[in-house]
C-alpha cells in the first residue's frame, strides 16, 4: 500500500505551533490614484463596510466614487507618506515584530507572530497559508481595532473564515473580539496623555476622536458606539479628569448619510468659537497612526480649529510602538491563548486515532 498519508509532528506528542496574526485595515501600496483605485474598490465593495443594496451601490462606486476619490485621497496620502511607506503599514509591521520579540524574551519560542491587512497586501489568506506551512495548528487572530464594529472587526472574521474554506485540516482559531476596556490598553493611553501633558502642558479640553460609522449601524445594533464611550469613560477615570473636560467625537464621515455624532471637525470649530483656546486631541480607536489621524486630525482639523480662533491644537499620537502598549498586547494575547501555551493540542489524541484509522483503510487523513 503506498504511503500517501503523512503524520504531522503534533501527532507524535510535540507541542503544536501557535500562530498569532495581527490584522489592520489596509492601505494603498503607493500614494497615487492608480494604487488607490484597487484598494478603495476592494474596501468599499465589502458589504459589511457599505450596506447600500448592491446594484445601486455598484453604480455609485464604479460610476462616481472610483472616478473621483482615488486622486483626492492620493494627495492626502502623499502628505503623510514616509520613507517606510504608509504609516499604517509601517506601524503595524513594527508592532508585530515587537510583539514577537516580547514572546521570544519570555521563552515562547514556538509562537509565530505575523501581520496582515484586511484589504490590500499582505493578505490574511497569504499569512494564514504561511502559518499552515510552518505547522501552526492553533491560530490567534487579533484585529487591531480596540472597539468592535461590524465594518472592521467582523470583516476580519469573515476573511479568516473565507481563507480557511481552502483548507482541509483546520487549525483551532481564536479571535480577540475587542479590547477597548482592557486595563493594559487604557493604562497605556492614560500614560501617553500624562506624558504629553508633562511635555506640553494640559489644554482646556481633551478631545477623543473615534472613527465614525453610519448612524443606521447603531440603530441596527452595532455595539461600536457604546464601546467607544466605554473606552472614553475608563480613560477619563484613569486620568481623574472631570467629565466636562473630556469630549467624545466621531471623525471620517463617508458619504451623505448621517454618521455617529457629534462630528469631530464641527465640534472643534464650536469649541474655538465658544472661547476654548486650547485642545489636546487623541484618537484612541486607532492603535497606529494613519491617514485618518495624521492628515484628517492633525492637519485638517488643526487648521479648522485655529481658523475659528483656537490658539493651541495639540495632537497626541496613537500608541504605535509604545512599550506599555506592546506589553498590553502581549498580555491580551497570552490571556486569549490560555491553555494553548501550556498544554498539547486537545485534539492531538483524536487526530492520532483518525490517522491510524485512515492507515487501516488506506485513506488520506
Ligand atoms: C478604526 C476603525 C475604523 C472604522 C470603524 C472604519 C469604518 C469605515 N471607514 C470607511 C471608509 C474609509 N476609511 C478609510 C480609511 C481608514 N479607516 C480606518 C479605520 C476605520 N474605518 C483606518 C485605519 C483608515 C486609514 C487607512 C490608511 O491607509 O491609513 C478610507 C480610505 C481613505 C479615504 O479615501 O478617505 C475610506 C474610504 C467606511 C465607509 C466605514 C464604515 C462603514
Ligand atoms: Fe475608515
Ligand atoms: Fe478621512
Amino acid at each position: 500500500m503506498p504511503r500517501f498519508w503523512q503524520e504531522p509532528a503534533y501527532l507524535h506528542g510535540t507541542k503544536p505551533r501557535t500562530g498569532v496574526l495581527v490584522v489592520n485595515l489596509g492601505t494603498p501600496a503607493a500614494p497615487t490614484a492608480a494604487a488607490l483605485r484597487p484598494y478603495l474598490k476592494e474596501f468599499l465593495s465589502d458589504p459589511r463596510v457599505v450596506e447600500i443594496p448592491r446594484p445601486i451601490w455598484w453604480l455609485i462606486l464604479n460610476g462616481i466614487i472610483l472616478r473621483t476619490r482615488p486622486a483626492k485621497s492620493a494627495a492626502k496620502y502623499a502628505s503623510v507618506w514616509t520613507d517606510e511607506g504608509s504609516p499604517l503599514k509601517a506601524h503595524t509591521e513594527k508592532q508585530a515584530k515587537l510583539l514577537a520579540g516580547f514572546f521570544v524574551a519570555t521563552g515562547e519560542r514556538e509562537l509565530m507572530v505575523s501581520w496582515a491587512m484586511r484589504y490590500g497586501q499582505p493578505s490574511i489568506r497569504s499569512r494564514l497559508d504561511e502559518m499552515r506551512a510552518a505547522g501552526c495548528t492553533r491560530i490567534l487572530v487579533i484585529p487591531l481595532y480596540p472597539q468592535f464594529a461590524a465594518s472592521t472587526t467582523a470583516t476580519v472574521m469573515d476573511e479568516v473564515a473565507n481563507s480557511l474554506r481552502h483548507w482541509r485540516n483546520l487549525p483551532e482559531i481564536r479571535f480577540i473580539r475587542s479590547f477597548g476596556d482592557d486595563p493594559g490598553y487604557i493604562k497605556a493611553l492614560a500614560a501617553s496623555v500624562r506624558e504629553h501633558w508633562q511635555r506640553e502642558g494640559q489644554a482646556d479640553r481633551l478631545v477623543l476622536s473615534f472613527h465614525g460609522i453610519p448612524r443606521r449601524s447603531l440603530d441596527l445594533g452595532d455595539p461600536y458606539h457604546c464601546e467607544c464611550y466605554k473606552t472614553a469613560r475608563l480613560l477619563g477615570e484613569e486620568l481623574k479628569l472631570p467629565a466636562d473636560r473630556l469630549i467624545v467625537s466621531f471623525q471620517s464621515r463617508f458619504g451623505k448619510a448621517e454618521w455617529l455624532k457629534p462630528y469631530t471637525q464641527p465640534t472643534l470649530e464650536d469649541l474655538a468659537r465658544n472661547g476654548i483656546g486650547s485642545v489636546d486631541v487623541m484618537c484612541p480607536g486607532f492603535v497606529s497612526d494613519c491617514l485618518e489621524t495624521l492628515e484628517e486630525i492633525n492637519m485638517e482639523c488643526r487648521e479648522a480649529f485655529l481658523h475659528e480662533g483656537g490658539k493651541r491644537f495639540s495632537y497626541i499620537p496613537c500608541l504605535n510602538e509604545r512599550q506599555d502598549w506592546i506589553e498590553a498586547l502581549k498580555g491580551l494575547s497570552v490571556r486569549h491563548m490560555g491553555h494553548w501555551l501550556t498544554e498539547a493540542g486537545p485534539d492531538a489524541a483524536a487526530l492520532a486515532k483518525q490517522a491510524a484509522r485512515a492507515r487501516e483503510i488506506g485513506a488520506s487523513a
